[in-house]
C-alpha cells in the first residue's frame, strides 16, 4: 500500500516537474496563438484599401531584418518576448468564456420583446399565459440568442403564436420591420420562416464580396455573370483573382440565347447605384463572343469607350442616332429569323452569322423616350419590341436599364419581356417585390454599397447580388488598375471585324453609318 502512494507521489512530484520545466513553452506557444488569432481578426476586419498598404510595409520589414546582420536571430527573439507577455494568464483568451448576456444585451432582448408585442399579441387570446404580452418578458419567446463582439444582436430564434397569420406578407413584413428597426441597422438580416413550427429566426448576413473588378470570368458562351450572391445561393462557384491571389466566389449567372427561359434583362435602380456599372460588365462580357449594339439615354458618354471597338456596331445617345440603330436592329432581327428559316427548311445548317449574338444595350430609355416627344419624332422604345419579342429565336439579347424614378415611362414591351431582373440600390422591400415580383430573404442594407442589389431569373429565388467594379475607363476619377482591366477585356481598336459584323454590314448598316459615335 505504501508502496503504491511512493509510487503515486512520486509520479505527481514528476509531472509537476515537467509542467514547471514546460510552462514557458506553453505561455510562449500560448503567446504565438494569440499573436496570430489578433492578426488574422485584424486582417478579416481591414477594408480592402488597408491591407495593400500594410501588406507591403510588413514585407518590407521582414526584407529589412532579414537583410541586417543578426537580424533574423533578433527578430525571433523579439518575438518569442512579445508571444511570452501576450501569453500571460490562463488559456481561454482566444475565444470569450461563456457568460452569457449581460445586462445590456437583456435589455436589448427586452426592447426587442416589447417592439414585437403589438405584431403579435392578441387581447382576444384563449387560455394560458400568452407567448407575447404587455407586462411579459422575452424568455419563453426567444429560444435561441447571440450577440457580437459589440453587444449586437447577431442570430435570434423566436416561437410566434399560432394565431399569427404567417402566410399573410405584410404581416411578415411588419415583423421583419421592426426586427431590422430594433435589431440595429446598418446591417441586412435574412429572416426564416418556419411555418410548421411558428419560428422566425433571424441571422446577419456576411457582406458580399466588393472587391471584384472587371476580369475574363470563367463562363462558357451564351453564360454571363451579373455579380456575386451568398455562399449556398447557388450551386457553382467561379474563380476570380484580385490582388492577393484567386478564390472561388458564387455567381449569378444569365443564360441566354434560344434556349434561355428569361432571354432579356431589365436592370432598375436608384440614380447612382450602379446600373451603368452593370450594363458595362454584361456589354464587356458579350463581346467574347457577340456584338453589341449601345444606346445610351443619360448621354453622359458612359459607354463612348466601346466606340469604333471591333464587335460595336453603334454606340449612339442621341434621339436621331438612338432610332436609326434601333430600326437597323429590327431589319437585322427579322433578317436573321428569315435566314434561319430559310436554311432549316432547305436541311442547312443555320449561318455563323444568325448564330453570332447580337446585344443591344439601352441605357436610359426613358429619357430619350421623352426628348423624342419633345422633338416629334418616334418613340425608340416602341423599336424594341421586334428583338424583345422574337430575339430569343434569333440570337438577339436586350438589356434595358432604368432609374426607378423612370419605370413608369418604359414601354408595355419591355416590361413585358425582360424576364431576368436585377434590381440595384433599393431602398425598401417593397421596391424589390415590385420589380422582382417577390420579396428578398433579407432585408435591404439601409445604405449599401455602389453595385449592391437583388436578382431574379425568371421564377427562380431572389439573389442577393454584388455587380462586379467596371468603371468606365475615360472618367477621370476612374482607379489606374480598374481602367486597365477594363481596356484588357475589350478587343483590340483596328483588329478585323469578325465575319458575323461583315455580314451585318451587308443586310444594312445603322443610318447614322456602321460605327457612330453617337454625340
Ligand atoms: N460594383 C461596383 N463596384 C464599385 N464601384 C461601383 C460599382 N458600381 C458602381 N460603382 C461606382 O458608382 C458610381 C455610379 O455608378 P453608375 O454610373 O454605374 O451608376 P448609375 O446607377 O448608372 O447612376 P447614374 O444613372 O447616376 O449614372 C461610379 O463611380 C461607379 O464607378
Amino acid at each position: 500500500m505504501q508502496a503504491v502512494r511512493r509510487s503515486r507521489g512520486a509520479a505527481r512530484a514528476g509531472a509537476d516537474g515537467a509542467a514547471d520545466v514546460l510552462q514557458p513553452l506553453v505561455v510562449v506557444g500560448r503567446g504565438l496563438r494569440r499573436l496570430a488569432y489578433d492578426g488574422r481578426a485584424w486582417w478579416e476586419a481591414a477594408p480592402q484599401e488597408r491591407r495593400g498598404p500594410v501588406g507591403a510595409l510588413v514585407f518590407v520589414g521582414v526584407l529589412g531584418v532579414y537583410l541586417l546582420p543578426y537580424g533574423p536571430a533578433l527578430a525571433v527573439g523579439a518575438l518569442l518576448v512579445v508571444a511570452g507577455w501576450k501569453g500571460r494568464g490562463g488559456g481561454v483568451a482566444e475565444a470569450p468564456a461563456e457568460t452569457g448576456p449581460g445586462p445590456e444585451e437583456l435589455a436589448r432582448l427586452q426592447s426587442l420583446y416589447e417592439a414585437l408585442v403589438p405584431c403579435f399579441a392578441r387581447a382576444d387570446e384563449p387560455g394560458e399565459e400568452p407567448l407575447y404580452a404587455h407586462d411579459g418578458t422575452y424568455e419563453r419567446s426567444f429560444e435561441e440568442f447571440s450577440f457580437t463582439g459589440e453587444g449586437r444582436v447577431e442570430r435570434l430564434l423566436l416561437r410566434y403564436p399560432a394565431h399569427f397569420a404567417d402566410c399573410d406578407a405584410e404581416q411578415r413584413q411588419r415583423v421583419e420591420r421592426v426586427l431590422d428597426a430594433k435589431a440595429g441597422r446598418g446591417r441586412e438580416y435574412r429572416f426564416g420562416w418556419d411555418e410548421e413550427r411558428n419560428r422566425l429566426e433571424l441571422s446577419v448576413l456576411p457582406p458580399l464580396p466588393a472587391d471584384v473588378v472587371a476580369q475574363p470570368f470563367v463562363t462558357s458562351p451564351g453564360e454571363t455573370v451579373l455579380g456575386f450572391t451568398d455562399e449556398g445561393a447557388v450551386p457553382r462557384t467561379l474563380p476570380v483573382t484580385d490582388g492577393w491571389g484567386s478564390r472561388d466566389v458564387p455567381p449569378v449567372v444569365w443564360r441566354t440565347g434560344p434556349r434561355s427561359t428569361e432571354p432579356h434583362l431589365l436592370v432598375l435602380g436608384n440614380p447612382g447605384s450602379g446600373a451603368s456599372t452593370l450594363l458595362r460588365s454584361v456589354a464587356v462580357q458579350a463581346l467574347r463572343h457577340g456584338d453589341v449594339l449601345v444606346v445610351e439615354g443619360g448621354g453622359a458618354g458612359e459607354f463612348a469607350f466601346l466606340t469604333g471597338r471591333p464587335g460595336v456596331p453603334a454606340v449612339e445617345s442621341s434621339v436621331v442616332g438612338a432610332l436609326a440603330a434601333l430600326e437597323w436592329v429590327v431589319h437585322e432581327t427579322e433578317r436573321r429569323l428569315l435566314t434561319g428559316h430559310r436554311a432549316r427548311q432547305a436541311g442547312d445548317p443555320v449561318p455563323a452569322d444568325v448564330r453570332r449574338p447580337l446585344w443591344v444595350v439601352v441605357d436610359r430609355p426613358a429619357l430619350l423616350s421623352h426628348l423624342a416627344r419633345a422633338e416629334g419624332r418616334r418613340d425608340p422604345q416602341e423599336l424594341l419590341e421586334v428583338p424583345l419579342r422574337h430575339g430569343r429565336a434569333a440570337h438577339v439579347t436586350v438589356v434595358v436599364a432604368e432609374q426607378f424614378e423612370g419605370a413608369q415611362a418604359l414601354a408595355q414591351a419591355v416590361r413585358a419581356y425582360t424576364r431576368a431582373r436585377v434590381v440595384l440600390g433599393p431602398e425598401s422591400a417593397d421596391q424589390v417585390r415590385a420589380v422582382l415580383g417577390e420579396g428578398p430573404a433579407a432585408a435591404p442594407a439601409p445604405q449599401p454599397p455602389r453595385g449592391r442589389g437583388y436578382a431574379r431569373l425568371g421564377g427562380g429565388p431572389v439573389l442577393r447580388l454584388q455587380v462586379p467594379a467596371t468603371p468606365d475607363p475615360h472618367d477621370e476619377e476612374t482607379d489606374e488598375a480598374q481602367r486597365q482591366a477594363v481596356l484588357a477585356l475589350l478587343p483590340e481598336r483596328g483588329r478585323p471585324a469578325g465575319a458575323a459584323r461583315a455580314a451585318a454590314q451587308a443586310a444594312g448598316p445603322p443610318p447614322a453609318g456602321p460605327v457612330a459615335a453617337g454625340r
